[in-house]
């Protein structure tokens, strides 16, 4: 019979605030105002986001670790903390130049970041609560 390793889930959670403003380009100033709303406010507001970064993975027999966690912080703090932190994320992030900066937008580009410095398949789950509450989940999937 083949070994059967546990599958565990690891997650760490970092905080960063940023302004920003709902506005889409493929919209008119109308739309804009009657879709987003007070979000649409031409010089933006700011939130204090909650990120939780999930890992998947067996745990290694010899370090007893999905991954250090000591590792994880530092691939969020370079593709999370150094690019949103106390950032304009439609004024200072290139991603967002024609994409509205919302809560699924911004999962969407930290799961991107992140996947590109993680090992392969470890990457598990986004959560941004933007505010208390408004919560976003990504698990990078597709259809
Ligand atoms: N699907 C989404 N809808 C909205 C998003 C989003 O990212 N995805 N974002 C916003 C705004 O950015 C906004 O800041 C959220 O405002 P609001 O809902 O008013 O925030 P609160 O829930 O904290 O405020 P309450 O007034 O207490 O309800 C809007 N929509
Ligand atoms: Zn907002």
């Amino acid at each position: 019979m083949a070994d059967i390793t546990p599958v565990l889930y690891v997650t760490r959670i970092e905080s960063f605030s940023a302004c920003h403003r709902l506005n889409s380009s493929q919209l008119g100033e109308k739309d804009n105002q009657d879709i987003f709303g007070k979000c649409n406010n031409p010089n933006g507001h700011g939130h204090n986001y909650k990120v939780e970064v999930t890992v998947k993975g067996k745990v290694d027999p010899v370090t007893g670790m999905v991954m250090n966690i000591v590792d994880l912080k530092i691939y969020i703090q370079e593709a999370v903390m150094a690019t949103l932190d106390h950032k304009n994320i439609d004024k200072d992030v290139p991603y967002f130049k024609d994409i509205v900066s919302t809560t699924e937008n911004v999962a969407v580009y930290i799961w991107k970041g992140l996947e590109k410095l993680l090992p392969p398949n470890t990457l598990y789950k986004i959560k941004i609560h933007e505010t208390d509450k408004n919560v976003v989940c990504y698990k990078g999937e597709w259809m």
